[in-house]
């Protein structure tokens, strides 16, 4: 199965959802110019890191935001891998990822499992307890959400059921490019996936971030690299090529899970 996948690599109005939402709105309609199959955005790309404020601004069970990608899916006929939003459920905030496939259905949610406690999200928000595994036109890809990288049993959590890509989506800081780069490449190789990282730019009060959305093969080769700026980088996959690694080296054959507890 090939998909043609555009990563919307952004800067982020802070604390300013209306102003982010238009943004996107715009971004996502120059992506689909050209024929593509799935837009993914970056990670608490409606609000960015104002987390003192997010008790005002975070969105009410993400309905704002699944109505307004619902309908930019069905309006482009593409599937979006929404990045996250602050998503207030009522009983606390998490940072959720949301997916819709281009007949406008919901059909993926992740929250963030790992906080990131120097960036203070465990004061703000609250750990997910769902799967990153969804399906979609019957190919099995993960989600994860940016610190999640630096937790390579959680993403083999989801390879070992099958998942064949992975979607990542971040505001990773610039200081430690060099690590998300390695990570994610690391992850390809290990899992023998693709890894599809949807990073910001820009800054806010605190941080400058990293750019440098990449796709991986699952050989580890990057297919596609954008600089330190907007950019709508354009990709595509092969999940054949995920069949034929795995055939050549198969690790997952070969694992030894009763040893590594
Ligand atoms: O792990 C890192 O260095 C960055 C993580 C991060 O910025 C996040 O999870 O939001």
């Amino acid at each position: 199965m090939k998909f043609r996948i555009r990563l919307i690599q952004m800067d982020i109005a802070f604390g300013k959802p209306e102003d982010n939402f238009k943004q996107v709105e715009e971004k996502i309609a120059a992506a689909c110019k050209e024929n593509c199959d799935i837009i993914v955005l970056p990670e608490l790309w409606s609000t960015g890191y104002d987390l003192t404020r997010l008790l005002a601004i975070a969105d009410k069970h993400a309905k704002s935001t699944i109505s307004f990608l619902k309908e930019l899916a069905l309006k482009h006929q593409v599937h979006i891998v929404g990045g996250s939003i602050a998503n207030n459920k009522g009983n606390g905030i998490y940072n959720s990822l949301i997916v819709i496939d281009k007949s406008g259905e919901v059909i993926h949610e992740y929250d963030k499992l790992h906080l990131f406690q120097l960036m203070d999200e465990h004061l703000y928000l609250k750990s997910g307890t769902s799967s990153g595994l969804f399906s979609l036109e019957n190919s099995t890809f993960a989600s994860m959400i940016c610190y999640d990288i630096r937790f390579p049993e959680w993403i083999r959590a989801h390879t070992t059921k099958g998942a064949e890509a992975i979607f990542v989506v971040a505001e990773w800081p610039k200081p430690r490019l060099a690590h998300w780069k390695s990570l994610l490449i690391a992850r390809a190789i290990e899992n023998q996936c693709y890894v599809i990282a949807c990073n910001r730019v820009g800054a806010d009060p605190d941080n400058i971030f990293a750019g440098h959305s990449m796709v991986i093969d699952p050989w580890g080769e990057i297919v596609a690299e954008a600089g330190e700026i907007e950019e709508i980088l354009s990709a595509a996959i092969d999940l054949e090529k995920v069949t034929e690694v795995r055939k050549t080296i198969p690790i997952f054959a070969d694992r030894k899970p009763e040893y590594y507890q």
